[in-house]
């Protein structure tokens, strides 16, 4: 029987969300006093203005377009502009779930909390540069826990599956998973499915306690194992549907993030108890929307000893030149970081910022000043920065990897090449270059203090969403507040550096390299800050009204208005 819950902040659903699936291809919509449920099969159709009085939920739902599942949106208004881009919740459709008291309520280290439980309707802002006149824009909903729960702590069998590249903190976010969902809400029936997705239908499943995930933090990698590729989404609903198993953890990066949201659907289509919670991973920093991704902080760190040493190794000899390659596939963060961070380094490229060798203002010309001017000097190269150059001097290989990514040419061997080349055929200068190349060194260490804690709060976040019945989310800091966020806004736009920001105008400041950009540079590269039309009325076109840059969001991919203004 559904208790209610005295003094609750809540109420409890009188008014069910109508069930998805049965309204799925119906254009009807159902009001109540304040709010609007409107159900429509295709995305870009429905122009509803926001309500000025009140708030108005808009539930859009996905429909197969060829391959690419839509994803389903379920988006509130309210006034000045308030949008709230609100994740699943079971009840969307499976309406007459029974509710519960949060256990924590009785737990003797939470209980003493003022207010420990979030308010249902707390949001978190994602923009928080205002002006008087700007609308509120996106919000999204705060995590943490809830006054009542839809799984009581001897029913949730949850399992948690780590997938795509390494980084630093997996093992953390498992351990707290774990230790988590036993120490908060008395849950003891957790899996850990072993080598990634296809692990579910292919693999052992292994059984974690909070004994057995106890020193598992002090470890690089993951104790589950990882893997590229093998997402099948039927063999894992099965699987998740046969083990009996009703909360889902998964960890992992953009890739990971669409693989749980095509999981989350066909849970949802079956109509299955069972809530779906990603965890943001990657290394390089490139998912949209969230402050920072665990591990990020930890590889920047760990950069500074590699830098270190090719400073240590250049300085030491005449013209010596370090060159140091650090991961950042598409996005250049760890390399902008670990290069802000250092204040050893002369020179650093990215995938973001297109750079060129030979002639005037080129990096041949610069590196040989440098070396006159200082005798040394450090250069430190993203792994996905030049790639154009290299493909036009190489035979370009286009290769993926199994999970459809690029796999990318050596542009740090490529660069070391190129250099020595120059100067050893010009016979203007001998230089000493030494290359080093720490790109999995920085992934493969267990994660630092300030990143150990971060991961806390990740898993603490995805247990107390789930318990609370919402699904088919991801989590993590939006300015500094932790938030359920749908998947489609992790998936749809990679984060990467805005060269026309502030953060990257701190490093050129820093290195007194050349920009490498002409005016045809800067304006694609304000043309590829023109976000998606984003579905949201009461914005402007490119979503984000009256859009105000700050260094956070510059984080987020976006900003390039702001230098222009300047
Ligand atoms: N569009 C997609 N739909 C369903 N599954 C996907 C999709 N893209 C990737 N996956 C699956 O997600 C998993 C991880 O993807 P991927 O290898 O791209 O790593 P990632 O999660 O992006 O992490 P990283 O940051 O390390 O690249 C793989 O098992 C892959 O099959
Ligand atoms: O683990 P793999 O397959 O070698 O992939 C390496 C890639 O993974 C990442 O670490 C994360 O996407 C990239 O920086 C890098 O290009
Ligand atoms: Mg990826």
């Amino acid at each position: 029987m559904p208790s209610l819950i005295p003094g609750s902040m809540e109420s409890l659903p009188n008014n069910p969300p109508v069930p998805q699936k049965i309204k799925a291809d119906t254009n009807g919509s159902l009001k109540n006093s304040n709010r609007l449920l409107d159900l429509r099969s295709s995305l870009s159709s429905v122009k509803v203005p926001p309500v000025k009085n009140g708030s108005e939920v808009k539930l859009r739902l996905g429909k197969k377009m060829g391959s690419e599942s839509k994803p389903c949106m379920k988006i509130e208004y309210g006034d000045g502009g308030y949008v709230l881009e609100d994740v699943p919740h079971l009840t969307d459709y499976l309406p007459h779930l029974p509710v519960f008291p949060n256990p924590l309520q009785n737990n003797p280290a939470y209980s003493v909390v003022k207010q420990y439980f979030v308010n249902v309707d707390d949001t978190v802002a994602q923009k928080i540069v205002v002006h008087k006149n700007s609308s509120r824009g996106t919000h999204f909903r705060r995590s943490g826990p809830r006054q009542k729960v839809y799984f009581e702590s001897d029913e949730v069998h949850a399992c948690i599956v780590t997938c795509g590249g390494l980084c630093p903190g997996l093992n953390t976010v498992i351990r707290e998973i774990v230790c988590g969902l036993s120490d908060m809400y008395g849950v003891n029936k957790i899996l850990g499915i072993e080598g990634g997705y296809r692990g579910f239908y292919a693999r052992n499943t292994v059984t974690l306690t909070p004994k057995s995930v106890n020193d598992i933090h002090k470890r690089g990698g993951t104790i589950l194992g990882t893997s590229r590729g093998g997402h099948d989404t039927m063999k894992i609903v099965d699987s998740i549907q046969d083990r009996g198993i009703n909360q889902v953890y998964i960890i992992g990066g953009d890739g990971t993030q669409k693989g749980a949201s095509a999981i989350f659907e066909e849970i949802q289509r079956r109509g299955l108890k069972v809530a779906i919670a990603g965890i943001p991973k990657t290394i390089d920093n490139d998912i949209a929307v969230i402050d920072k991704s665990f591990g990020f902080d930890t590889a920047v760190e760990e950069a500074q000893r590699a830098i270190n040493a090719a400073h240590v190794e250049a300085e030491s000899i005449e013209n010596g030149i370090g060159v140091v390659k650090l991961m950042g596939r598409y996005s250049g963060f760890i390399a902008m970081h670990a290069t802000l961070a250092s204040r050893d380094v002369d020179c650093c490229l990215i995938p973001e910022s297109p750079f060129y060798l030979e002639g005037k203002g080129g990096l041949l010309e610069f590196i040989e000043r440098r070396l006159k001017e200082n005798g040394h000097m450090v250069i430190v190269v993203a792994e996905g920065a030049g790639q154009d150059l290299i493909a036009k001097s190489m035979e370009s290989m286009n290769h993926e990897d199994a999970s459809g990514n690029k796999l990318l040419l050596d542009i740090g061997l490529w660069l070391s090449q190129k250099i020595k080349d120059h100067f050893s055929s010009n016979k203007k200068m001998a230089i000493n270059l030494k290359y080093i190349d720490p790109t999995y060194m920085v992934r493969a260490v267990p994660s630092n203090a300030s990143d150990n804690v971060y991961c806390t709060l990740l898993a603490h976040s995805a247990i107390h969403g789930a318990m609370a019945g919402y699904t088919g989310f991801t989590i993590g800091p939006v300015n500094g507040r932790h938030a359920y966020i749908p998947f489609y806004r992790i998936t749809e736009k990679c984060k990467k550096v805005v060269i026309t920001d502030r953060m990257w105008a701190r490093l050129l400041s820093s290195t007194n390299q050349p920009s490498f950009l002409s005016h045809e540079h800067v304006e694609d590269a304000r043309n590829e800050d023109e976000t998606p039309a984003h579905l949201l009325e009461g914005n402007s076109k490119n979503g984000h009204a009256d859009e105000q840059v700050t260094d956070n969001q510059q984080m987020n991919g976006g900003g390039i208005k702001e230098l222009m203004s300047k």
